[in-house]
């Protein structure tokens, strides 16, 4: 049974909230190459960002505005995510990211000025959620090749962030419990 395909209009109502422990749960590699249902469901992830990002249609669903969901925030223990942002030459950019593992990072860490949101954490917590300033990633696309991303800067940011979910780990675990504005070492402040 496919509880998404690719028309599949994801809302709020679908997204998992903190305190549902599959949001804690470390995610279960999807095989490879996808089948139609997980390609299918990861097309109406990304259908979600962009719907999200659009004013007229997001008021028109009561969507949150966001730039990366994974699937264990739509209650499905699959390793992938869909992002969908510009990035700092303004191109929009699309990513289905299946099966991710970080092979390498910079020394150098980076932060959100404004701290990070999540689709899932319906309350601001505030704070610095330090995060590499460029990784490379290696990873499976929708075709199920593999590829090898390299981000820096807030795309960087974006991907951390979803990468955490897929094992279980919601942004304010990285915020300093004892001085939540301690700017790390190595650190650049972004935006
Ligand atoms: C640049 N603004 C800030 O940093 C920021 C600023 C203030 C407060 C917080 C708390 C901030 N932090 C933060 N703001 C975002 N959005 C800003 C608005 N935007 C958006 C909104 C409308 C249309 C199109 C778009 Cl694109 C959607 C994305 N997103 C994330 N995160 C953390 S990584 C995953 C990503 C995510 O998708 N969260 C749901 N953090
Ligand atoms: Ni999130």
């Amino acid at each position: 049974m496919s509880k998404f395909d690719a028309n599949t209009i994801i809302t709020m109502k679908e997204i998992v909230r903190e305190g549902d422990p599959i949001l804690r749960e470390v995610t279960k590699e999807v095989p490879i190459p996808l089948t139609e249902e997980d390609r299918g469901t990861l097309i109406a992830m990304m259908q979600y960002l962009k719907n999200s990002q659009d004013p007229a249609t997001a008021k028109k669903y009561g969507l949150r505005p966001g730039v990366g969901l994974s699937a264990n925030q739509i209650g499905l223990n699959k390793r992938m995510f869909a992002a969908y942002f510009t990035n700092e030459k303004g191109e929009p950019q699309e990513h289905y990211v299946i099966n991710p593992k970080i092979i390498s990072h910079s020394v150098g860490v980076i932060f959100l000025r404004d701290g990070e949101g999540c689709l899932s954490v319906d309350r601001d917590v505030k704070g610095y959620v330090p995060r590499y300033e460029r990784i490379k990633v290696k990873a499976y696309n929708l075709d199920g090749e593999e590829v090898i991303l390299r981000f820096k800067g807030v795309p960087s940011i974006i991907m951390q962030h979803e990468i955490d979910h897929l094992n279980g780990i919601i942004f304010y675990d990285r915020i300093d419990k004892n001085d939540p504005f301690k700017v790390p070492e190595n650190s650049v402040m972004e935006n």
